[in-house]
């Protein structure tokens, strides 16, 4: 164990190098504590967040950052402890007050108005805006402020027709704009390209250079490490540890967040060598146009055999998740045949799909995958409720459902108090969990899992991909949708490149290459021409 771990009391308080001496936190957590049924959610939570400073937080699936941080902007109310800024003691009685008070969230599910554009999204945040205020003098007064932060928008567009980092900087700019002094951010490069990556780590140390405080929940250990100047680390809703970044290290976080360190895999060779290799999944000159009619993905054809995992890259909204869709029978594609095990599937809904033995992790896992007011125990049995145990014979086996439920979370290393627990008490990783357990047990032909390691701590990421590779070596099929092209080229035979809704290419194994299919990626060849 760390020295760090010793030292964490002793940094815990301490002031950031850069501040001059005397400069108080902008918040203070005092023994924070926030209990849910049969859930200690937080105990003894104590934290100085200083002006200047990037904090991330850190912790497992279900550790109690997202609890803590709905504390802190006022959407719960803690059972013990107190919150003290600018060295005062402050209850803030919903989310306005913890605004008004200069504390700002960016959710990873941004709450704009997509019909809206930019300036008009903007404008409903400020409290002074009139009625009568012309869609000029909005965009002006969104630029202004955009200048002001330096983050470059488009007034007069749509949200709808924004990539998510441009989103984001919507967000951003409408929480800064509103005064937050203290700004936290909730996974925020989980959808974002490299470019924007850089863009908006360099937005956030502009922010904190200029006085702002800056809170980072993240589970990436190299965005922290290359973004924060301390870390917080949470398990089992206490504090485990505190530390300034450049005086630890990813294995000490690791050891200190679960308790043990955790093997980072480059490669996951078959246990066997591969078999027959039957087509699964087959598309042919299948297109796709969305609500608002736009074409999202142009006439493409691909096929994925048995016995491997077939890798989806491109940036974030540029026809995967449409893809993914029309694969799991979700969406109904604009032209073009789709073919389950050589069954041609026009008409047939996602429950034909599944009973071909195709499993589903959809991007957006709370909307699509889960019925969140539901329990846990509907969740888990949602996809074999009609067959035996838990159904059959026009009857529902209540019994066989727990038990069901008990060894679908036993396997997704979920711990809940009572599975009559409303679905959307689960911390977001631990849905995410619950999801891919499911799927992967209905998915006797193939399991397309759209972005996986998306809100998973850094052990269930292993355990996840550990799983798709069994898969694969049990002779069935994944189709793995991700940006993240190490993950790609670790798991993956062949990797399939979309950019703009066009199906660049697709590579084997023996041709992965970072720089080409990052360019790929990005609308340009290997050459670097367009
Ligand atoms: N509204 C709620 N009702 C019941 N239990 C809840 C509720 N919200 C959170 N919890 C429980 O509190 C604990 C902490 O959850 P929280 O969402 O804060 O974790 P987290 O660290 O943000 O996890 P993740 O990394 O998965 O997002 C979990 O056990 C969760 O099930």
């Amino acid at each position: 164990m760390s020295e760090y771990l010793h030292d964490a009391n002793a940094v815990q308080g301490a002031r950031p190098e850069s501040l001059p001496a005397g400069t108080p936190p902008l918040l203070s957590l005092s023994g924070i504590a926030k209990y849910f049924p049969g859930v200690i959610a937080n105990k003894d939570v104590s934290i100085d967040f200083y002006p200047g400073e990037i904090h991330a937080l850190l912790g497992e699936n279900g550790a109690g950052k997202s609890t803590l941080m709905n504390v802190v902007t006022g959407l719960y109310q803690a059972d013990e402890g107190e919150l003290i800024l600018d060295g005062y003691g402050v209850t803030f009685d919903g989310p306005e007050a913890a605004i008004r008070a200069g504390i700002g969230m960016v959710h990873q599910h941004f709450k704009l108005v997509s019909r809206f554009t930019v300036a008009e999204n903007l404008a409903l945040g400020w409290s002074e805006t009139r009625r009568w205020l012309s869609a000029a003098a909005l965009a002006e007064r969104a630029q202004a402020e955009a200048k002001r932060f330096g983050l470059d928008i488009r007034p007069d567009a749509p949200i709808d027709s924004l990539t998510s980092g441009e989103q984001q900087r919507v967000e951003i700019l409408r929480v800064l704009s509103r005064g937050a002094r203290l700004l936290i951010l909730d996974e925020p490069t989980a959808v974002l390209s490299p470019l924007e990556v850089g863009e908006l780590y360099a937005a956030l140390r502009r922010f904190r250079d200029g006085g702002g405080a800056v809170i980072l929940i993240s589970h990436k250990l190299d965005e922290i490490m290359a973004l924060a100047d301390k870390v917080t680390v949470l398990r089992h809703g206490r504090v485990a540890g505190s530390h300034r970044v450049d005086k630890t290290d990813p294995a000490t976080l690791v050891t200190e967040m679960i308790g043990r360190p955790v093997e980072q895999k480059t490669a996951y060779p078959r246990s066997a060598p591969r078999g027959r290799a039957d087509v699964v999944l087959a598309l042919e000159d299948v297109s796709f146009r969305d609500s608002a009619g736009r074409l999202r993905l142009h006439p493409l054809s691909l096929d994925v055999r048995a016995g491997e995992i077939f890798g989806i890259a491109g940036v974030t909204g540029n026809g995967q998740s449409e893809l993914a869709d029309i694969l799991a029978g979700l969406s109904i594609p604009l032209s073009g045949k789709v073919h389950v095990a050589g069954t041609a599937m026009q008409g047939r809904g996602p429950g034909e799909f599944r009973k071909a033995g195709i499993g589903y992790v959809p991007e957006d896992r709370l909307h699509k995958a889960l019925a969140p007011a539901l329990g846990v125990t509907e969740n888990a049995v949602m996809r074999v409720f009609r067959t035996h145990p838990v159904g059959g014979r026009m009857a529902y086996h209540a019994a066989a459902a727990r038990d069901f439920t008990r060894s679908l979370l036993d396997q997704a290393r979920v711990t809940v108090a009572d599975p009559s627990t409303p679905m959307r008490g689960l911390s977001g990783g631990n849905q995410q969990r619950l999801v891919l357990a499911r799927e992967r047990m209905i998915s006797h032909l193939a399991l397309i899992a759209s972005y996986p390691s998306r809100g998973l701590d850094i052990g269930a990421i292993s355990l996840m991909r550990e799983a798709l590779a069994e898969i694969r070596d049990e002779g069935r099929a994944v189709v793995l949708v991700s940006e993240d092209l190490d993950e790609l080229m670790a798991l993956s035979d062949r990797i399939a490149v979309l950019c703009a809704g066009r199906l660049m290419t697709i590579v084997d194994r023996s041709g992965f290459d970072r720089a080409t299919l990052g360019a790929l990626m990005s609308g340009r060849d290997a050459g670097g021409g367009a």
